[in-house]
């Protein structure tokens, strides 16, 4: 059975550590971040149960704001789905509710009034600082340019998103499998995990292939490594292969939360792995934060554009 490292961001060896974590397990716990508190986590399931449970189906999907053209917030379940080639590997048994960059445009009253736009615009402030620390950490142990990761990622400059997510309680005749979401990579660079709920299912594909279960820990956040990052660092780190599973024979699937922040760079971001190692040739062609985007967003939402919210 592999353990999963754990990384203290204030200690001096947190560099050296990162490269065995992510070469091995391709994920790692984080402490020592104002974000992963107690109190936090508290709050956070608060909010979130606010959000999911006190609105109704057809208010959540009323729910979408942002600057035009790129519209934010709800998702319904199922509208996210992964296509490995066969559909019942698309199985997505959550919603969402999603804001991206600093999306201070049209939210709707009813979202500044229940408190959840302060509530979200806290912790995405919160998961911004944290993502900073850690981008530092992987500019050390791939020992490029210092700033060159943060620099892009910057409060003014990134177009992460932070995203609840929240997978009703199912009945046996409401699923199929033990998936609830199914295996994927994230789009950004990298995907940070706050701790909030401590029901188990999240497992991380390991390098040699073999599933690991990697239940929350208190104070400390979940990191795993994105397609954008594994594209800069010219395959030397991967885009960590992730699921959300439950037990097929449970009566009941019990409730889940979570919340990710997906680091991430603006728009017209070029990834190029030679502008971090200058004298190797790219496995990955060249491409933008926004083009590669684009493209695993459409992979993703294919079958919510083909049919309509009921
Ligand atoms: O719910 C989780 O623990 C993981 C969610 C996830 O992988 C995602 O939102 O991309
Ligand atoms: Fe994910």
């Amino acid at each position: 059975m592999n353990t999963i490292t754990k990384i203290d961001v204030n200690t001096s060896d947190a560099a050296q550590k990162l490269i065995d974590a992510y070469t091995t397990n391709g994920i790692a716990y984080f402490s020592g971040l104002s974000i992963a508190t107690h109190d936090n986590q508290k709050q956070l399931l608060t909010l979130a149960r606010t959000f999911f449970n006190d609105f109704s189906e057809h208010e959540k999907n009323t729910f979408r704001f942002g600057p035009k053209g790129s519209e934010r917030g709800y998702e319904r379940m199922g509208a996210e789905r992964y296509f490995d080639g066969d559909d019942a590997a698309g199985a997505d048994f959550k919603e969402s509710f999603a804001i991206t960059g600093h999306d201070t445009q049209n939210w709707p009253p009813a979202l500044i009034q229940s408190g959840i736009k302060s509530e979200m615009t806290y912790f995405r402030q919160l998961a911004e600082e944290a993502s900073l620390t850690i981008l530092s950490l992987f500019e050390q142990a791939l020992a490029i340019t210092p700033g060159f990761l943060v620099n892009l990622h910057l409060p003014e400059r990134n177009n992460s998103t932070l995203r609840l997510n929240h997978y009703p309680p199912l009945k046996p005749s409401e699923r199929s499998g033990n998936i609830r979401l199914s295996e994927h990579t994230d789009y950004d660079t990298l995907s940070l995990l706050i701790p909030m709920d401590n029901t188990p299912g999240f497992q991380v594909r390991s390098p040699s292939g073999q599933w690991l279960p990697v239940p929350t820990q208190p104070e400390t956040l979940l990191v795993h490594v994105d397609d954008l990052l594994a594209r800069w660092s010219n395959h030397r780190l991967i885009a960590t292969p992730h699921r959300v599973v439950a037990n097929p024979a449970a009566d009941i699937w019990p409730e889940r939360y979570s919340m990710v922040y997906f680091c991430g760079p603006a728009q017209d971001t070029v990834i190029d792995s030679r502008d971090l190692f200058p004298d190797e040739s790219p496995l990955y062609p060249p491409t933008t934060a926004g083009e590669h985007l684009t493209e695993r967003l459409n992979q993703a939402y294919k079958d919510s554009y083909r049919q309509p919210p009921s």
